[in-house]
């Protein structure tokens, strides 16, 4: 059997723009296991979506600069579009981010299911049909739905739905970006539920899940990476990145989050000062830098990415002295 199902090394993709170039993904390199989810968490404009679209499209201004990505055996950005999109919704799957919003409010359920497959040249027949009703099924969802319309559902029916549809060709590797967001708490505990089912039934291989929420991600996810600015920052089994973070911008975001039973007036929550660096034409360095309260002078040289421990990858220049308790050190 396989051990990863995605091996991405020293991957760069830009957006090209009139100013120059925007290095949303600069040099990131991670696998993902056969049969694992990874959380991708990072602040707004870290470049998570980015990343996952360069798997799936490279529509302009996007353009890929270098690296390597191989998808089950398949140099993808090698691929031309006509040989890419044959991958698409039987290897690879994107859920993206607002799917939501993308809904005709005109069209029903099924009309909505069917153009999508038919678009993938799959035959829409009764055999289609009686699997998208185990799948609705399957994400507790009856088959009355089908021939409803969208606004008749609430954002959690719509979300699972965009599951099912994503999910129907068995993908290898799916991509959930930003799938929570928009839900309430228990809809969202729900629908990550739903993701990690399909993985243990084995519908999809594994995953990469996208959200600004790391508390989801310490639900459900196998290994969390975290990026900033662009750049890989740290990855790793999700108990070691949040007991035991190597990063400080890993750091920060865990202090960031509220702990249930702690009250305000006991314990403030830390938040991270500053704003992330603008990526346009982005120079060397840790991009962390100017907000690290760690920073020193070598700082100014992009640092290499390291092992930790098994599975545990950390770029920053001063890990090892630092340890994972970086509260009050200087
Ligand atoms: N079409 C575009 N043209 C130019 N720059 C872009 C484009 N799309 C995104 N960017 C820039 O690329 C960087 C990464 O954006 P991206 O959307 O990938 O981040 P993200 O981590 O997914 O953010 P969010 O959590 O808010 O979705 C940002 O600086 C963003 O402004």
């Amino acid at each position: 059997m396989r051990e990863n199902i995605l091996e991405v090394k020293n991957l760069k993709a830009y957006y090209d723009i009139l100013k120059g170039q925007v290095k949303a993904v600069d040099n990131v390199t991670f696998n993902l296991k056969n049969g694992e989810i990874l959380g991708l968490a990072g602040e707004s404009g870290c470049g998570k979506s980015t990343l996952a679209s360069s798997f799936i499209s490279r529509k302009k201004p996007l353009k890929y600069i270098s690296g390597d990505v191989d998808l089950v055996g398949h140099k993808i950005m090698e691929m031309d579009e006509s040989e890419f999109k044959k991958l698409r919704l039987r290897t690879i799957s994107l859920i993206p981010q607002y799917a939501l919003d993308a809904f005709s409010p005109t069209k029903k359920i099924k009309t909505y299911i069917a153009d999508l497959a038919r678009e993938q040249g799959v035959k829409t027949d009764k055999a289609f049909f009686d699997k998208v009703k185990e799948r609705l099924d399957l994400v507790n969802l009856d088959e009355s739905v089908l021939n409803r319309y969208s606004i008749e559902l609430s954002g959690g029916m719509k979300q699972r739905v965009i599951m099912v549809i994503s999910t129907i060709l068995d993908p290898e590797f799916l991509i959930a970006d930003e799938i929570t967001s928009a839900l309430d708490v228990s809809s969202q505990r729900f629908v990550a539920t739903m993701l990690a089912n399909l993985r243990d039934l084995e519908i999809i291989k594994s995953a990469i899940f996208i959200t600004h929420d790391l508390s989801i991600l310490y639900q459900i996810a196998d290994r969390i990476m975290i990026m900033y600015a662009g750049n890989f920052a740290e990855i790793g089994p999700t108990d070691e990145i949040v007991d035991n973070p190597r990063h400080p911008y890993t750091r920060s975001l865990i202090d960031s989050l509220p702990k249930v039973g702690i009250q305000y007036k006991d314990k403030k929550l830390a938040g991270i000062d500053g704003t992330p660096p603008h990526l346009l034409n982005i120079g060397e360095g840790c991009r962390f830098r100017e907000r690290c309260p760690y920073a020193i002078d070598k700082c100014e040289e992009t640092p290499p990415r390291e092992q930790v421990a098994e599975d545990h990858y950390v770029s920053c220049w001063r890990w090892k002295e630092l340890g994972s308790d970086l509260s009050g050190k200087k």
